[in-house]
């Protein structure tokens, strides 16, 4: 392509309101432009890149015997009112009216679109298993649009469905996507990592997600420093074994704390350590109070809570209910003597406090020298704190270390959640109606492009993996007016493109400067300049990777580019 019909808005400022490497890169380098918040069109480089990231989804999605469909964006209320999730979701689910004034749901996802059309075309168990995935735009009203690509308004995701009339069928489909993930993902070259998951608003059990890890990244990974365990940090397992101290257990005794408000400022007043106070905090879980305590070092881990409780939505309670309840301040409260008939749920590392210290739900004062079961109840024993660097890892090999993560894509098991909602099933091999057995498998397809130029990146610009790359060679004229170099540029175009080179060709009238300048921000693998050595048929070579350049004779050039698009 000549560079001079192309359309490639290189920046040399770095925009201001770009806060992180890929996004400020993307926009310099003329890959992409923001329209509003959110949104974004994809220029011709940015779209060469979706094209190459598409591909090798589509092979991996093909291999396991998923089949590509293309539903609508535009959804039936109907479909979402009867999943309940036309009311569950608030602004973040684009909602629209057509002329007549029906109500519509922009696609956010596509779990009511194609367990609606699978209902009505199958009826046999014989048809199943039955894969299909799309890629395609979703539409989602993140209240905060940040970082460019990595969290936009509209972005592209492959989103694929399967549907089993048995929990084995769905176990195996799961495992292949596993797979295909993990093909993937190394195919397109990032660094990641497959998570245990939290299946998070979707419902459903047993989720992975896959995060490509990175400082900027949302999401906070727990891998184990020597076996492949990993986890998000909301789902990581804590099998620590705690020392029950060998001390006597002596009297409790009620003690002043005058203004001692947090763990910290009572560890100090009473010259305790935090891991022998116990941290009492009320939840509300469902609506239903509940108290739960976690060691003073320790951390409680909400999603486990509401994990352990099988509640949908848990939070803290508010002081004020806290104040009505117990007359003292949350700081203030403790697991002795609670003057009202409370559920309380422990993390597992209370078990092991001797001799501990407890707010004495008044304020102003704590209790020393509390013994559970001696001196409070505990209902339940659970793993509700968040593991921390350093805890032995859940399968007993190595210890936990912490990452930041990019979740480029996530897999689970629906089971039966969308099937029973919109009545979709199928007949078994005993005539009996039985809901489809599902599962739901997405990948961020525009966010794998942002990831990628996160991760392929240096002082000067993007640097693509071969693979990925818009173009495979920057093919570049220093001056175009010069006769010799003119007709050899024009002569390697013509050479490479024959041997389906894809290249750039950059035949502006630009000084030189400006053409390295832009060559190194779009971060092409090979850079050929035809300069002042054409008439004796050399060119120089320059690898974006490694920053290595060398000269070449215009005759050696396709035999060592054969060599070296051959290598990995
Ligand atoms: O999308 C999923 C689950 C899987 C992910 C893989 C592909 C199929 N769906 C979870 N989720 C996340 N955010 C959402 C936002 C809105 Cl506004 C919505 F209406 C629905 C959802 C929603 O369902
Ligand atoms: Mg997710």
């Amino acid at each position: 392509m000549r560079q001079s019909r192309s359309f490639i808005p290189t920046m040399r400022e770095v925009p201001s309101d770009a806060e992180i490497k890929s996004h400020q890169l993307l926009l310099r380098a003329g890959f992409i432009r923001q329209n509003t918040s959110g949104i974004y069109s994809y220029l011709p480089l940015g779209k060469k890149v979706l094209q190459k990231i598409e591909i090798i989804i589509r092979e991996e999605m093909d291999a396991i015997e998923a089949v590509e469909v293309f539903m609508p964006a535009m959804q039936q209320a109907e479909l979402w009112q009867a999943t309940g999730r036309w009311y569950n979701y608030g602004p973040e689910l684009f909602r629209l009216k057509d002329r007549h004034n029906r109500e519509f749901a922009l696609g956010a996802t596509h779990e009511e679109v194609i367990t609606s059309l699978v209902r009505d075309e199958v009826k046999s168990y014989k048809k199943l298993p039955l894969t299909m995935y799309q890629i395609q735009t979703k539409f989602r009203d993140e209240q905060r649009p940040r970082f460019g690509l990595l969290r936009g308004r509209e972005f592209i995701m492959k989103d694929a469905y399967s549907f089993h009339a048995t929990e084995e069928s769905l176990e195996e489909k799961y495992q292949d996507m596993m797979r295909a993930y993990m093909n993937i993902f190394t195919r397109i070259g990032l660094n990641f990592r497959a998570v245990i998951a939290d299946g998070g608003s979707i419902g459903g059990t047993g989720t992975h997600e896959f995060m490509a890890l990175s400082d900027i990244g949302e999401d906070t990974i727990a891998y184990s420093d020597s076996s492949s365990y990993a986890a998000n940090i909301e789902m990581a397992e804590v099998n620590v074994a705690y020392e029950k101290l060998s001390e006597p257990l002596k009297k409790m005794e009620k003690i002043e704390t005058p203004n001692q408000k947090t763990i910290d400022d009572v560890a100090s007043f009473l010259e305790v350590d935090a891991s022998r106070i116990v941290k009492t905090l009320i939840f509300k879980a469902d609506d239903k109070l509940i108290v739960v305590l976690a060691r003073g070092d320790h951390e409680i881990n909400d999603i486990k809570l509401k994990n352990a409780l099988g509640a949908t939505v848990v939070e803290f309670a508010h002081e004020a209910d806290v104040l009505e309840l117990l007359s003292c301040r949350v700081g203030s409260i403790g697991p002795v003597k609670l003057p009202v008939d409370l559920k309380v749920i422990a993390d597992h590392a209370i078990a092991s406090i001797v001799n501990g210290v407890c707010g004495a739900n008044e304020d102003g004062f704590h209790i020393t020298n509390v013994n559970p079961e001696r001196d409070f109840a505990v209902d339940r024993y659970e793993d509700l704190r968040f593991v921390q660097e350093g805890d032995t890892s859940p399968d007993g090999k190595g210890t936990i270390k912490f990452a930041k993560g990019i979740e480029v894509g996530h897999i689970f098991k629906l089971l039966t959640t969308y099937s029973t909602a919109m009545d979709a099933t199928f007949l078994d091999e005993n005539g009996k109606a039985k809901p489809f057995i599902m599962g739901c498998y997405g990948i961020g397809v525009s966010r794998i492009l942002a990831t990628v130029a996160e991760q392929f990146n240096d002082e000067n610009g993007l640097k693509w993996p071969k693979k990925l790359a818009p173009y495979d060679v920057h093919l570049i004229a220093i001056n175009t007016k010069d006769e010799s170099q003119n007709a050899l540029a024009e002569e390697l175009y013509n050479i490479l493109k024959s041997y389906r080179y894809d290249v750039l060709y950059d035949d502006r009238p630009e000084r030189a400067g400006v053409k390295f300048a832009d060559s190194d921000l779009i971060g092409l693998p090979v850079r050929i300049t035809v300069g002042k050595k054409a008439s004796e048929g050399i060119v120089e070579v320059k690898f974006r990777q490694t920053g290595e350049s060398t000269e070449w004779q215009k005759e050696e050039l396709t035999e060592k580019l054969q060599a070296f698009f051959g290598m990995e």
